[in-house]
């Protein structure tokens, strides 16, 4: 893999933003960064929304901000482009630092480099859609003629076709979304930036939307941040998810990594109702093949198949599978071992898979593979997973 593809667009290190008097003296000082926010809070009155978080986006990823109402993700991304000014820590876009850039160039970030996408789309009442899509390019002074067109494409691309003239007011929650993701794209952006776009709308329309974010990012590769509270959408859109709680960052991972090794009871709890074996891939239940007849004979499965992909198959055959990646066969799975992961053993006694639920082996090759241009395949757990209260 080449150092460009590599490289992170974005490089968290460090980052803090604490609200409240004095505000600058809480990072560097180990007596108050060691308090818990309600002691922090009666203390000093502040209360720090982003504790010492690093990061990096990688581009083409989506990399999802998750966590409870009030963990401190709005503030985190933000931050990102100083819509909210951070307190401590460096922040790096492309290599540049993005807290020493001045107001013009900072302008430039947002408009060009990282747009965001609002929940409350702000779209303006008075202007048709086409208006509203063309409205970022005309900011940034493109012509009428070409701003009319590229608007009109890009209307086409989030399936408005048909609708360019019509006002905000006559569209639904949905395709009010939709003019907001266009005016977004507009711009053409090297990141988009989401913030909860999807929690007002009902849920048929807000997994459409789901699949269009899906969709955009499977054709164009286009790096996203996206925050949610909602574990469905984190698991279904997240190449990598940094679950947020108290401003800190208590995991990040791949979906596989947060369901199938949770850092902590905290995590364990969030993820608890999880269907496992939709999200853990067959390499959590895999073993090493023991016979050369067992490399050579039974089904074969590919390494990014799920469990519950897997299940049907050994279940179909009647044998175990093997793993085939490129005609080579790494390993095997047999019923008792994808049963372990649907009953939630394996991560625990680590019988098939370590300690941790993925492989130390595989663990660099997910990491590679979140982190390259091309978009990962999504899972999407069949029945409602989401545990948006806090867990007990
Ligand atoms: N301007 C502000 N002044 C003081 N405290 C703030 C301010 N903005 C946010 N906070 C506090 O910072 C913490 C993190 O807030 P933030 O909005 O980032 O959380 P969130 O995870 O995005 O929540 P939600 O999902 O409800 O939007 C909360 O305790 C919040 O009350």
């Amino acid at each position: 893999m080449s150092t460009a593809s590599t490289a992170p667009v974005f490089s968290v290190e460090g980052l803090w933003k604490v609200f409240g008097p004095r505000a600058d003296r809480v990072p560097g000082d180990p007596d108050l960064t060691a308090l818990d926010p309600a002691e922090l809070r009666s203390r000093t009155g502040c209360t720090a929304a982003v504790r010492d978080v690093s990061f990096d986006v990688r581009k083409g990823e989506v990399f999802v901000v998750m966590g409870l109402s009030g963990s401190g993700k709005s503030t985190l991304v933000r931050c990102l482009t100083r819509l909210i000014e951070p307190t401590a820590g460096a922040i790096a876009i492309d290599g540049e630092d993005v807290r020493a850039m001045d107001g013009a160039r900072l302008r430039a970030l947002r408009r060009h480099r990282a747009a965001m996408v609002f929940q409350h789309f702000g779209l303006l009442p008075h202007r048709t859609v086409l208006d509203n899509v063309a409205y970022g390019l005309e900011i940034q002074g493109v012509g009428k003629a070409e701003r009319r067109q590229r608007a009109a494409e890009v209307v086409a691309k989030v399936g408005l076709e048909g609708m360019e003239q019509r006002r905000p007011a006559q569209l639904s929650g949905g395709q009010r979304q939709r003019v907001g993701l266009a005016r977004a794209l507009a711009v053409d952006p090297e990141v988009l930036l989401f913030d909860e776009p999807f929690s007002a709308l009902d849920p048929l329309i807000r997994r459409d939307m789901q699949e269009e974010v899906v969709r955009l990012h499977r054709e164009e590769g286009r790096t996203m941040v996206f925050i949610t509270h909602d574990l469905q959408e984190a698991l279904k859109l997240g190449d990598r998810i940094a679950l947020m709680r108290d401003g800190r960052v208590v995991q990040l991972g791949t979906p596989e990594e947060i369901v199938g090794s949770p850092a902590d009871d905290y995590v364990r709890a969030f993820v608890r109702d999880v269907p496992r074996e939709q999200v853990l891939t067959v390499r959590t239940a895999m073993r090493p093949a023991a016979s050369s007849e067992e490399t050579a004979t039974g089904p074969a499965i590919r390494p990014d198949a799920t469990v519950s992909e897997a299940i049907e198959t050994v279940a179909r055959a009647g044998s175990p599978a093997r793993i085939m990646d490129e005609g080579r066969c790494l390993g095997v799975v047999d019923p008792a071992a994808l049963l372990d992961v649907v009953a939630g053993a394996t991560a625990a006694d680590g019988r098939a898979a370590g300690t941790t639920g993925v492989p130390p082996f595989e663990r660099g090759r997910e990491r590679g593979r979140a982190g390259a241009a091309a978009p990962a395949r999504r899972r999407e757990p069949a029945r409602p997973t989401a545990t948006t209260e806090e867990p007990a």
